[in-house]
C-alpha cells in the first residue's frame, strides 16, 4: 500500500537506491531533547547546562534558547504523525536527564517520566521503533556546580539515572544509546568553551572525556539488568574521517594524530581497552585521572556503534610537531561543496569510515546514528520547502552507505538528522536541518521537498521488501 503524500512537487524516486538495502534495514530520524521539546519550566523539569549557557549573553547565535525550541513537548501526537506520513520504522530521541532527576541525583520527577513514557507508547502504537539516547548533553546545573563531568561522581550519577529510566522504559524501548557524542562534550563544552558549559581547558576536556565515558561504561550493566534480554545497548560517537591533501611524511603523521584526536580517543578505550598510544603526549597534556579498573569498566561489551558522520577533515601536514587538536585542517578546498555549516560534502568518507571501523573495531552492528546538511531554507507560505541541495546531499551519502554494505559492512539502519529544524546549539536557530522545516512564529511543520524525498525512498524500500 501506498502510504506516502502526494509530494507537492515531483520528486524523483529513487527505486534503484532503495533496492540497494537489504530487508529489515531501519529508516529512521533523530531529535535530541533541548534541542526540540521547549517547555523548559514545566512540569518540574530542571535546569540543564544548556539552559544556563544559552541564558549567557554571547554564547548563542542572537542569544537564542531551547525555552520554547520546536515546542514538541505538546506536540507528540502532531510530530509522530509526521513520522508516520514520513514512512519512518525508527525514531532516536534523546531522554532529558533534569526532567527525569532535577538535581542530577536523588528525587525521581515522575511528571518527566511520564512525558517519555506517552512517547515511547504513542511510537509504538504507531509502528516506529524507539530509540533512545540517555545523554545528548543536557547535564542537570546542580551536577555541573559540583564539578560536571571534570567531578567523577557524575560518572555515577549517570548510571543511577540511567537505571531509573530503564526501570520505566526497558520494557518499550527498542535499542538504547548511553551518550551521544561524548567527544563534543568533552572538547567543545570544558576545552574550548563553545558549547555547555563554556569552559576552557584542554587537560579539563581530557578528564571530562574520562568520566563520560566512565559513565557510559557504568550505565551498561544498569541498562541490561533493566531491560529484556538481547535489547540492544550501545553508544553514538563522531566519527570523522581524516584524510591527507598531500604524500609529504609530516601529512601522514598529521593525519595519524587527527584520525587519534577525532575518533581514536573515544574508540579505542570503548573497544580496545585503552587509550591510543602516545595521544596525551601529542595533546602536550597529562593522562587523565584513571583509577584501577576504569578501562575494564569503559570497555563493557556493546550490540552496536552508532556512528555520527556529516564530513570529513583534510590535513596539510605542517614542518613543525603541531598538538593533535591544532593540526592543519586544509580549507577551503578547491571545487569542493559546502553545507550552511561550511562542512565539506564529502560522502566517499562515509562509505571510508564505514569500512574502516567495521574493520579495526569489534563494533558489532553499526548504526548511521546522525547524517543530514544544513542549507538556508526560506518557505513562501506554500505547501513546501524547494531544498534541492538536501535532497542531492542525502542521496550522495545515503549511496555511500549503500556502498559499505557491499562491501559487507554490518550497517542496520540510517537516521537522518534531523527530523525537523531545531536548536542547533551554539548556532541557535540560524541553521536548518530538518526534512520538515519548522516556522518557529506558528511551530507550523511544513515537510520540506527532501522529507517527501525521504518517504518516497522509504515507499520504494517497503515495496521492495
Ligand atoms: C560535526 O558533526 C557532528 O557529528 C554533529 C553534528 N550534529 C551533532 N553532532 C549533534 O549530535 C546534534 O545535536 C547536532 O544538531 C548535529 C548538527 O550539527
Amino acid at each position: 500500500m501506498d502510504i506516502t503524500p502526494k509530494a507537492p512537487i515531483q520528486t524523483q524516486v529513487d527505486t534503484d537506491l532503495a533496492r540497494r538495502f537489504p530487508p529489515r534495514f531501519l529508516w529512521g530520524a533523530a531529535t535530541a531533547s533541548y534541542q526540540i521539546e521547549g517547555a523548559v519550566h514545566e512540569d518540574g523539569r530542571g535546569s540543564s547546562i544548556w539552559d544556563d549557557f544559552s541564558a549567557t549573553p554571547g554564547k548563542v547565535f542572537e542569544g537564542h534558547t531551547g525555552e520554547v525550541a520546536a515546542d514538541h513537548y505538546h506536540r507528540v501526537e502532531e510530530d509522530t504523525d509526521l513520522m508516520v506520513r514520513l514512512g519512518l520504522s525508527a525514531y532516536r530521541f534523546s531522554i532529558a536527564w533534569p526532567r527525569i532527576v532535577p538535581e542530577g541525583r536523588g528525587a525521581i520527577n515522575p511528571a518527566g517520566l511520564d512525558f517519555y513514557d506517552r512517547l515511547v507508547d504513542t511510537l509504538l502504537e504507531k509502528g516506529i521503533q524507539p530509540f533512545a539516547t540517555l545523554y545528548h548533553w543536557d547535564l542537570p546545573s546542580p551536577l555541573e556546580r559540583a564539578g560536571g563531568w571534570l567531578n567523577r561522581e557524575t560518572a555515577y550519577a549517570f548510571a543511577d539515572y540511567t537505571e531509573i529510566v530503564a526501570r520505566r522504559l526497558g520494557d518499550r524501548v527498542a535499542s538504547w544509546i548511553t551518550l551521544n557524542e561524548p567527544w563534543c562534550s568533552a572538547y567543545l563544552g570544558y576545552g574550548i568553551g563553545v558549547h555547555a558549559p563554556g569552559r576552557t581547558d584542554r587537560q579539563g576536556a581530557i578528564d571530562a572525556a574520562h568520566h563520560l565515558l566512565l559513565g557510559h561504561g557504568l550505565a551498561v550493566p544498569r541498562l541490561r539488568a533493566q531491560v529484556p534480554a538481547g535489547t540492544p545497548v550501545g553508544i553514538t560517537l563522531i566519527v570523522n574521517p581524516v584524510y591527507g591533501a598531500d604524500e609529504r611524511a609530516e601529512t601522514a603523521r598529521d593525519v595519524k594524530l587527527a584520525h587519534a584526536f577525532s575518533n581514536a580517543w573515544f574508540l579505542d578505550p570503548i573497544y580496545r581497552g585503552s587509550y591510543p598510544e602516545g595521544f596525551f603526549e601529542a595533546m602536550a597534556l597529562n593522562p587523565p585521572p584513571i583509577q584501577e579498573g576504569d578501562l575494564e569498566i569503559i570497555s563493557a561489551p556493546l550490540d552496536f556503534l552508532g556512528v555520527n558522520n556529516y564530513s570529513r577533515t583534510l590535513i596539510r601536514g605542517a614542518q613543525e610537531q603541531p598538538l593533535a587538536d591544532s593540526c592543519q585542517a586544509v580549507a577551503p578546498i578547491p571545487n569542493a561543496c559546502y553545507t550552511d555549516m561550511g562542512w565539506e560534502i564529502y560522502p566517499h568518507g562515509l562509505r571510508d569510515l564505514l569500512v574502516n571501523v567495521a574493520r579495526d573495531y569489534p563494533v558489532g552492528n553499526i548504526y548511521v546514528t546522525e547524517n543530514g546538511a544544513a542549507f538556508p531554507d526560506t518557505w513562501d507560505g506554500g505547501e513546501t520547502i524547494n531544498d534541492p541541495r538536501r535532497v542531492s546531499y542525502l542521496r550522495s551519502y545515503l549511496t555511500a552507505c549503500a556502498e559499505a554494505l557491499e562491501q559487507g559492512v554490518p550497517l542496520r539502519g540510517y537516521f537522518v538528522w534531523s527530523l525537523m529544524d531545531n536548536f542547533e546549539w551554539a548556532e541557535g536557530y540560524a541553521k536548518r536541518f530538518g526534512i520538515v522545516y519548522v516556522d518557529y512564529s506558528t511551530q507550523r511543520r511544513i515537510i520540506k521537498e527532501s522529507g517527501y524525498w525521504y518517504a518516497e525512498l522509504l515507499n520504494a524500500f517497503n515495496n521492495n521488501n
